[in-house]
């Protein structure tokens, strides 16, 4: 479970605690107020990794909603990131 800075929250991540996560070996990404592990699902992307790295540790919702300029991921695509949910996004 994350290691998260809210005592009593077990759900809430600080965009401290996200910022954390900023790299192949740890990638979390907020989409929405949402907090998704990607860290597994990196190598499957259907892009070289950078273009998935760039977004660790950081508010991907931008990048979700543009995997290309003015075109949204797939509702496959939305369908997967349940899977990866850990958390959501507190100030
Ligand atoms: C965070 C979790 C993410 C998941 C689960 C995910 C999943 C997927 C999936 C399933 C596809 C295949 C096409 C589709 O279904 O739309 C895809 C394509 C793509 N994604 Fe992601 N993605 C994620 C994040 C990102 C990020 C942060 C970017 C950054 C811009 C990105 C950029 C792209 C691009 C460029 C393509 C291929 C081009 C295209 O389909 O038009 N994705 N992604």
């Amino acid at each position: 479970s994350p290691d998260t800075t809210v005592p009593g929250d077990p759900e809430a991540i600080t965009r401290e605690e996200l910022a954390r996560h900023d790299s192949a070996e740890s990638c979390w990404k907020a989409i929405h107020g949402t907090v998704y592990d990607v860290t597994g699902f990196i190598p499957d992307h259907p892009t070289p990794a950078a273009v998935m790295l760039d977004w660790c540790g950081r508010d991907a919702s931008e990048a979700w909603d543009n995997k290309r300029p003015g075109r949204p991921h797939s509702s496959f695509a939305e369908g997967m990131l349940e899977r990866f949910r850990i958390g959501r996004l507190v100030d």
